[in-house]
């Protein structure tokens, strides 16, 4: 497929999207499954051109003067992609199956300056939530919102317990991966322009072989920070498919015993096939059955939180769910990671580390949950996260990180990952 093919369905998979409220990877799939003559480049393109409307949703809309589809996805092709209204124009007119030749307020589009525009259209940012992000972030929120819309990097995480990272930097040699610049573990391949394609690491034997898992740098950076150390009894009590679990399993050195946990069994399921990949022996699965973690009252050195959250965090990868939030679904977030503190308290014996983790920017969800939580539990304590984080990542705790509550927050802007919140709370 030509570009202008190419446009014209990533129009009309954004429209599937929109109308359908469907996921964009569903959205995608279907269109593949209906046009098999695409081949893998095709849809890497179509796929692009659907994730960056999105990411730039709103700053798209203002620069095109309304926020159709058509007028997203001829948006990213002009303002992102670097085609001029005339090399599209020639290119529509050549073929069959392009979208309709541009209008003149289209092509007014391409060059639009938006520095004049309201903060909303130059963050990308949903308007609901400015007040939460000025408080997060200050002056800078617009710019954190320019950074959270653009595309991330692949990172992965080489496996401790059988990789160090220059074997999983030859092993992956041909798509040309760095080491991350801070998680000591991270290798990173930037996101390529226009319609490059991801790499498909997974296909390497080298993943089979379980010598590194696919984890975003931030999320590598709170796990190293979670602290466990050889021989601690730790709780993953929200393990999810495992990422944290995998990642403390090689910071302990196979060594000492970690739990894992979550309250939903399809979400746990991945857990069991993983952790043979990354050949863990030190950690358990508990099923959410009744009385799962009663033994653990009391007992573990560390329980981790990695909160079930808005996930705002994670943006550039799932931009799709930035329109989607409401105050509704950020209240559900709010009460479950409340009623979640209460429950991890419980498990930590006296000395013990809570941990609390989400991948969210939001102040709700962060500093106002671990006050709220210190406010009703006086046996808690903040850690200084300055020291934290020196002794997990062997620097020094870059400047703006710290939250005003006691916390850090990573953000694609700051520490170009995406976006999280980690702070340990120490039992007396
Ligand atoms: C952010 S995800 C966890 C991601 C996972 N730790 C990882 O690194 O891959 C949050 C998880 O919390 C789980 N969860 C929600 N409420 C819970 C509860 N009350 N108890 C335990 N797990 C819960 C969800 O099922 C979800 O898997």
């Amino acid at each position: 497929m030509r570009l202008p093919g190419r446009l014209a369905a990533a129009i009309e998979v954004l429209t599937d999207v929109e109308t359908r409220h469907r996921p964009v990877s569903e959205a995608l799939k279907a269109w593949g499954i209906n046009n098999r003559f695409a081949g893998a480049g095709d849809r890497a393109a179509i796929g692009n051109l659907v994730y960056d409307a999105l990411r730039k949703r709103a700053s798209h809309a203002a620069a095109m003067g309304s926020d159709s589809p058509r007028a997203l996805v001829l948006a990213v092709a002009m303002r992102d992609w670097g085609e001029t209204p005339e090399a599209l124009n020639a290119a529509f007119a050549d073929d069959s199956h392009a979208p309709e030749a541009l209008s003149e307020a289209e092509v007014a589009g391409a060059t639009a300056d938006l520095s004049k525009a309201p903060p909303v259209a130059q963050s990308d940012f949903p308007q609901w939530l400015v007040p939460s992000l000025e408080r997060a972030f200050g002056a800078d929120w617009i710019a954190e919102g320019a950074a959270m819309a653009g595309r991330p990097s692949l990172d992965l995480r080489a496996n401790a317990l059988k990789a160090g990272p220059e074997k999983v930097v030859k092993s992956l040699a041909r798509f040309a991966p760095q080491p991350t610049t801070i998680a000591p573990f991270g290798i990173t391949m930037p996101a390529g322009p226009r319609d490059a394609r991801t790499p498909n690491v997974t296909t390497d034997e080298g993943y089979q072989k379980g010598w590194f898992e696919v984890q975003d740098q931030g999320s590598q950076i709170v796990a190293a920070l979670a602290g466990a150390r050889e021989g601690e009894q730790v709780l993953d009590l929200c393990a999810g498919a495992g990422g944290k679990t995998l990642a403390l399993a090689a910071t302990m050195g196979n060594k000492g015993q970690i739990f894992a946990y979550d309250s939903d069994r399809s979400r746990l399921a991945p857990i069991y096939d993983r952790l043979k990949r990354n050949g863990v022996r030190n950690a358990q699965v508990r099923a959410p059955n009744d009385g799962a973690l009663d033994d653990l009252i009391g007992k573990m050195d560390r329980v981790v939180v990695d909160a079930p959250c808005t996930g705002t965090g994670t943006w550039r990868r799932r931009p799709d769910t930035k329109w989607k939030l409401t105050p509704e679904l950020l209240a559900q977030r709010q009460s479950e990671q409340a009623a979640l503190l209460v429950e991890a308290a419980r498990y930590v014996k006296p000395g013990g580390t809570l941990v609390y983790i989400t991948c969210s920017i939001l102040p709700e969800e962060n500093d106002d949950q671990t006050a709220a939580f210190l406010a009703a539990n006086s046996g808690f304590q903040t850690i200084d996260m300055a020291r934290a984080w020196r002794q997990a990542l062997i620097t020094d705790l870059p400047e703006g990180l710290a939250t005003n509550g006691g916390g850090i927050c990573l953000t694609p802007r700051r520490t170009n990952t995406d976006g999280f919140y980690c702070h340990l709370l120490r039992k007396a």
